[in-house]
C-alpha cells in the first residue's frame, strides 16, 4: 500500500502473529533483495479496550517508530469500518469519506524531553538550523526555508547528537499561511515522497511560530494532505490511501 507514494508492506498478523526479527524486516523492506518499502506495518490483535487492531510501524532500517501517519490511513482503509488503531502513540480514531481518510493523530508533545532532545532547549528554536521540534509519537524537527536542502542536510540532522533517538527532519516553506510545501528526510528511511506525521509536526511547528493557520494544506513531492491542529489539541490528518497488490509471504 502507499499514502502519496510513501509505501508500505502491510502484514495482517491478526490470525497468524508472525515473529519478524529486525533482519527479516530489513530484508523485506529492501527494494532489490526483498519486496521493497519505506516502512513495514504489522497488524496484530488489539490488547486495549476500544481498539480494533494493534499496529506497529518499522522503518526500512529495521527501527521501530511510534507513529506513521500515511500508514495509519492505509490500515484504516484496509481494516474498514472506521477502526480505532492501537499504536505506541496511543489510540487513534479514524474515519473515511469516499477515498479520503481522516486519522486523529492525537496531540503533539513539545517539551524537550518529549521530542526527545539530549539537552534542555527551546523546542521552538533549536541550536540546529533554528529548527522547531515536537513529537507526534515520533520525533520531528522542522527546518523552515529552502525545501531543496532535504537531501544534503537531512542525513546529518537525522543523526545529530541533539536527537538521542534520531529524528525525522522536515524542510518546510509557507506559500501562504494556509498552504505549506514540505519535504521530509525520514528517520530510518531517508527522503520519502510524503510523511504524514511529518506533515502534522510541520504544521504544529509553523503554527507555534505564527507562520501558519491551524488548518493548512501540505504539499509534498507525492501529493497533498489536509492538516488541522484543533483547538482541543488533537491533530487531524486527511488524505488518500492506495492498495497496490495483495500477496502471500512464503
Ligand atoms: N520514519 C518515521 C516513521 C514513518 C513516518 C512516516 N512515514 C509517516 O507517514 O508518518 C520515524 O522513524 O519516526
Amino acid at each position: 500500500m502507499h499514502g502519496l507514494g510513501n509505501d508500505f508492506i502491510v502484514i495482517d498478523g491478526r490470525e497468524t502473529d508472525p515473529a519478524l526479527d529486525e533482519a527479516t524486516i530489513r530484508h523485506l523492506c529492501d527494494r532489490r533483495f526483498g519486496i521493497g518499502c519505506d516502512q513495514l506495518v504489522l497488524l496484530s490483535a488489539p490488547t486495549l479496550e476500544g481498539a480494533d487492531v494493534l499496529v506497529r510501524f518499522f522503518n526500512a532500517d529495521g527501527s521501530e517508530s511510534g507513529a506513521c501517519g500515511n500508514a495509519s490511513r492505509c490500515v484504516a482503509s484496509l481494516v474498514g469500518n472506521n477502526p480505532v488503531l492501537q499504536t505506541r502513540a496511543g489510540l487513534l480514531l479514524t474515519s473515511q469519506d469516499g477515498d479520503r481518510i481522516t486519522v486523529n493523530m492525537g496531540a503533539p508533545r513539545t517539551g524537550w524531553q518529549d521530542v526527545p532532545l539530549s539537552k534542555d532547549c527551546d523546542t521552538l528554536h533549536l541550536p540546529l538550523h533554528d529548527a522547531a521540534a515536537c513529537s507526534m509519537g515520533n520525533p520531528h524537527a522542522t527546518v523552515f526555508g529552502d525545501v531543496s536542502r532535504a537531501e544534503d542536510l537531512g542525513p546529518s540532522l537525522e543523526k545529530s547528537p541533539l536527537f538521542p533517538q534520531r529524528a525525522n527532519i522536515g524542510f518546510a516553506d509557507l506559500i501562504t499561511p494556509g498552504h505549506m510545501r514540505l519535504r521530509v528526510w525520514e528517520r530510518g528511511a531517508g527522503l520519502t515522497l510524503a510523511c504524514g506525521s511529518g506533515a502534522c509536526a510541520a504544521v504544529v511547528n509553523a503554527v507555534r511560530r505564527g507562520l501558519a493557520d491551524r488548518t493548512c494544506l501540505v504539499t509534498m513531492d507525492g501529493g497533498d494532505l489536509q492538516i488541522t491542529w484543533q483547538e482541543n489539541g488533537d491533530v487531524l490528518m486527511t488524505g488518500p490511501a492506495t492498495t497496490v497488490f495483495h500477496g502471500k509471504l512464503p
